[in-house]
């Protein structure tokens, strides 16, 4: 039980309960520098009645209630993730410090939770919320995950604030509804004895207590066994690692560590890499002056370590078949002293902007935005490339810990969609490297479909004018002996390596 007398999701596990807290960084949008900010499955934003003439303008929040509230529902009904659609509502709300970190904490709390408040609250509301009207459905979670997984919320305010909030945004109908479901839940608590026992169903259990769709969990059982996949789940479940690249061509980490310390901020090495920082989570990633002024960028260590693999060289021709936001190709121009040509492709103009805006702020010079289809590249880059990188779209589910409302949208057959287009990216980004060139595959995510089988179904294609590169001397001491690095490829796992769970695998061509 929690203070209050209030029961917390998780039985024996109460304590996973807590673990949606403290997202409260102020700023909301810090996914793996790679992803696209629109979801792929965002229920249609098609008008409704409670739609019409609704005050849901962006920036509109005057609390962090509300802007969690316009967060949730901007993800529940269009195609964007609600870390972004907060980020930009914070963005426009001139709200205090307090008030953005408890916007972050309910936002991303109740995202990750999603799945687990849907059934509990199906216990107390004669609809499921996934029939409900989106701003009922945004408001009832949003007071069952402070009913139930905050303690120092009082339940008078869970439950008043979320009614205030269906009422000015929701359909006319919903206040009283939201009042009653709420002050049900509230009394009776969360529906623990519910809960399938551990013993008895064992996937449904941990589904229900870390909250994860049922079928990641089966899949995550059968790899990693019961031990490791709970690990698995409750890292899911965390606040990730704020991690910074130090752009070493205008400034040393250590100095720059020094630098921010003296000023208050917590920081430290990184964990792998000589480049890398960990800082506290208070600081405010886009208001650091060392930021501002090209010294650094916000990068997991997971993504710094595929442009390691990858060892650009001064004077090189680089091709990133897949670059917005642009954290990789810049890594890749401040390892060749910005000599040489980095070739940034993305098939979405919008976000190659954004690999110029990057090259502008670190002092890069050396990279050349493409907007294409990495699949098309074009016939004057073929055969001539020292090095190419391969960091291809992929599901997302090894950085299920920065996109709350990831696990919820994916489904295993996106893996099936997502390994055909990255089997088409590795053949065209092959085409373009220069016999003994080198070519780095990667992506955000822990599944074999979309990783070690896409490289393996390359290496067949390919004849044997590829290998796959003992990875080891490519990297730091602490990871070469991972599975898979004498045959080229390495997992990095949230729950085993502290970042991002990621893939790099390395590739030469021989002839
Ligand atoms: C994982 S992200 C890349 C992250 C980037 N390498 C970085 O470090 O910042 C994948 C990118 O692939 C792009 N993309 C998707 N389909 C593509 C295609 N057919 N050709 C080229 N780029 C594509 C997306 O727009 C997205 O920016």
């Amino acid at each position: 039980m929690v203070p209050g007398g209030r029961a917390a999701p998780g039985g024996a596990g109460a304590p996973h309960g807590r673990s949606g807290r403290a997202a409260g960084r102020g700023t909301a949008s810090r996914g793996r520098g790679g992803e696209s900010t629109r979801a792929p499955h965002g229920r249609g934003g098609k008008a409704r009645g409670w739609d019409r003439g609704s005050t849901r303008t962006p920036g509109a929040a005057a609390t962090g209630r509300e802007a969690a509230f316009l967060a949730l529902l901007a993800a529940d009904t269009g195609p964007v993730y609600v870390d972004h659609a907060l980020a930009r509502i914070l963005d426009r709300a001139a709200l205090p410090a307090r008030e953005r970190a408890l916007a972050t904490e309910l936002a991303y709390g109740v995202a990750r939770r999603q799945g687990t408040l849907d059934w509990a609250l199906s216990r107390f509301s004669r609809k499921p919320p996934a029939r409900l009207d989106p701003p009922v459905r945004a408001a009832l979670r949003l007071g069952a995950y402070q009913l139930w997984y905050l303690d120092r919320i009082p339940a008078h305010a869970a439950v008043d604030e979320s009614v205030n909030l269906v009422r000015r945004h929701g359909p006319a109908y919903a206040a009283g509804f939201v009042n009653a479901v709420l002050r049900a839940a509230a009394r009776h608590g969360f529906p623990q004895g519910e809960v399938p026992p551990r013993e008895r169903d064992l996937a449904g259990h941990l589904a229900l207590v870390h909250a994860h769709p049922r079928w990641l969990v089966e899949r995550w059982l059968g790899r990693l066994g019961p031990e490791e996949a709970e690990r698995l789940l409750e890292a899911n479940n965390r606040v990730p690692p704020l991690s910074a690249r130090v752009n070493r061509l205008r400034a040393d980490p250590r100095a720059l560590a020094a630098a921010l310390a003296a000023r208050g901020v917590a920081v430290e090495a990184g964990r792998f890499l000589p480049e890398a920082l960990r800082l506290g989570h208070g600081v405010h990633p886009a208001e650091l002056d060392a930021f501002q002024e090209g010294a650094l960028t916000w990068q997991d260590e997971s993504s710094m370590l595929a442009v390691h693999v990858l060892d650009p060289r001064p004077g090189d021709l680089v091709v990133d078949v897949a670059a917005a936001p642009g954290g990789k190709s810049t890594h890749i121009a401040e390892r060749m002293g910005d000599r040489g040509r980095v070739v940034a492709c993305d098939a979405d103009p919008g976000r190659l902007e954004k690999v110029g805006e990057a090259a502008r702020r670190l002092g890069l010079g050396c990279i050349e935005p493409l907007a294409l289809d990495g699949r098309k590249l074009p016939e004057r880059l073929a055969g001539q490339a020292d090095r190419v990188l391969a960091d291809v779209p992929c599901s997302g589910l090894g950085v299920l810990a920065r996109r709350p409302d990831l696990r919820w949208r994916k489904t295993p057959d996106d893996l099936a969609a997502l390994a055909e287009l990255q089997g088409e990216l590795l053949r065209a980004a092959a085409a373009c490297l220069k016999p003994g060139g080198v070519l780095v595959y990667s992506t955000c995510t822990t599944e074999p479909e979309e990783n070690q089988q896409v490289v393996e179904g390359f290496l067949a294609q390919a004849g044997g004018a590829f290998t796959a590169d003992d990875l080891r001397p490519w990297l730091p001491a602490a990871l070469r002996d991972e599975p898979g690095t004498a045959q080229g490829w390495i997992q990095l796992w949230p729950h085993r390596h502290g970042v991002d769970g990621f893939f790099i695998a390395r590739l030469r061509r021989v002839r």
